[in-house]
């Protein structure tokens, strides 16, 4: 019988293995000279001269990129008031970092038990999303799995209906499904609630959108636009690095298809953000790898990206986890160490996120000092990070992120999605509410007593 892979089964061409050393890499850093791969490594690892992390070398890669981000950004801490909106779980991509995912058939019609996944028609969208709007929300977030009732438009829906093989193209009719969630379009212009600010399709969902099709992504990305989408977010980029996303994520676009999306919707006039998911089975050279081939993309969309988002992997309800291919996530040195190094090597994007969905907020703001200068968003909802074993809520609100940010001496401000717009906030002048939203005027976003209860409770 054929045994599944472990940690010690991996074996990869790309290894954290430089001529450089730690000591040349961080003066570079600290010069402000141009990183190299291998200085990203030996940074990355605190010198591939010794085996774990040297604390002191950590704290002097630490200390570089705190000093960076203030001579870049200053003392500013920004957020966005916004609102997640999935739209389904319904997914059969099969990614092992993934548990946000229900297998796809648990929703047909026919199948005799309740999924454990959801579907929004638009209208269950457009009523979360106008909800939100009404309560001073800035932007909507969606981000789904590929349902295969999905279609990009009405012309697409045709398209696959008449394709001769729709397995091939990993489609079925809506009608099958229990609940039918429109296409990609009725679903962001349901969600375009007055003037609020839509950050959806990532590069695996715009794949989706053209499945059986000629069109480029130039192509789905601006009739996506047309239909609503404002900026794209940048995840479903894992490690791009393909002999990593060969073992976590086989069945999705590879690394060229994902810089290929990128740079189309940058070129239909879109704003964009870039993350990594760290933590499972690479080494700092892949590591290292990613964060160039980001530079290297912010270079060729001239600047369309806005901010990068280190995501660190929840292993706990993960395939990965469940089948012993990883024993855990990133250590709380590594988190630091991966804000620090994005700061340090990614001299062309402004902004480093520091999420409290990943890291809580007393890491959350201890990476405020490592290098990150943004505190994400109040989301309202989470289900990735929870599904996956995070513990650490859904919602964070005006007042909490002032009492934080203040904590630390720095400057709490309310952002929009794209950063050019920014609302300085008073400490001392509460009550803390939104304001930069289409109808937001100052008043708390959610009482204590309306927020979800955490899952556990
Ligand atoms: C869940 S997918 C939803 C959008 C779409 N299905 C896709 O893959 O692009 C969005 C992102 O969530 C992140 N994610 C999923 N599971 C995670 C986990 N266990 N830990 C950290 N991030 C995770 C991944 O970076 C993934 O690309
Ligand atoms: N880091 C996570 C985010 N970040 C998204 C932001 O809140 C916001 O949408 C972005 O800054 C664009 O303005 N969202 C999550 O749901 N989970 C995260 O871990
Ligand atoms: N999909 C990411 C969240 C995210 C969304 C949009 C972004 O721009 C960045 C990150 C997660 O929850 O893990
Ligand atoms: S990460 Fe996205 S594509 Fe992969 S299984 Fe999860 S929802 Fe599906």
């Amino acid at each position: 019988m054929e045994r599944p892979v472990t940690e010690d089964d991996l074996t990869f061409d790309h290894v954290p293995e430089t001529d450089q050393s730690f000591e040349n890499a961080l003066a570079k850093a600290r010069d402000g000279d141009r990183l190299a791969v291998d200085d990203a490594i030996e940074l990355l690892t605190t010198g591939t001269d010794g085996e774990g992390i040297d604390r002191r070398r950590k704290e002097r890669v630490l200390e570089a990129a705190d000093r960076r981000r203030a001579e870049d950004v200053g003392e500013e801490v920004t957020f966005v008031a916004n609102l997640n909106n999935n739209v389904t779980t319904a997914c059969n991509v099969g990614c092992l970092f993934c548990n946000f995912k229900d297998a796809a058939h648990t929703f047909e019609s026919e199948y005799e038990a309740e999924t454990a996944g959801f579907t929004k028609t638009p209208a269950d969208s457009r009523e979360i999303v106008s909800d939100a709007v009404d309560r001073g929300v800035y932007e909507v977030t969606s981000v789904s799995g590929l349902h295969p009732a999905f279609a990009l438009d009405d012309e697409h829906l045709e398209i696959l209906r008449a394709h001769p093989e729709p397995k091939e193209v990993n489609f079925k009719p809506p009608e099958r499904y229990g609940t039918d969630p429109g296409t990609y379009a009725d679903q962001l212009a349901a969600m375009s609630v007055d003037g609020v600010h839509v950050h959806s399709m990532t590069p695996e969902e715009a794949y989706h959108a053209r499945r059986g099709t000629d069109w480029s992504y130039e192509e789905v990305y601006r009739r996506l636009h047309e239909a609503g989408l404002d900026t794209v977010p940048g995840t479903a980029a894992e490690i791009l690095v393909d002999e990593v996303r060969e073992v976590i994520c086989p069945g999705k676009i590879g690394t060229e298809g994902w810089l290929e999306a990128m740079e189309a919707a940058a070129d239909v006039g879109m704003g964009l953000t870039a993350t990594i998911m760290y933590g499972h089975v690479e080494n700092e050279a892949h590591r290292a790898m990613h964060l160039k081939r980001v530079r290297d993309l912010q270079e060729r969309v001239d600047g369309a990206i806005t901010e990068f988002v280190p995501l660190s992997f929840i292993h706990r309800n993960t395939p990965l986890f469940e089948h012993d291919v990883v024993s855990g996530g990133a250590s709380a040195d590594e988190d630091e160490l991966l804000i620090a190094v994005s700061r340090l090597f990614l001299d062309n994007i402004d902004h480093i996120q520091s999420s409290w969905v990943k890291y809580g907020d007393q890491q959350g703001l201890k990476m405020l000092s490592c290098g990150a200068d943004d505190f994400m968003g109040t989301i309202l909802s989470e289900e990735i990070t929870k599904r996956a074993g995070g513990e650490y809520g859904e919602f964070r609100s005006f007042a909490e992120y002032v009492d934080l940010i203040s904590s630390i001496g720095r400057v709490p401000v309310e952002r929009s999605t794209d950063y050019e717009r920014r609302r300085v906030i008073d400490p001392d002048e509460p009550p803390f509410g939104p304001e930069l939203g289409p109808k937001a005027d100052g008043t708390p976003l959610l009482e204590a007593a309306e927020r979800t209860a955490p899952a556990d409770d």
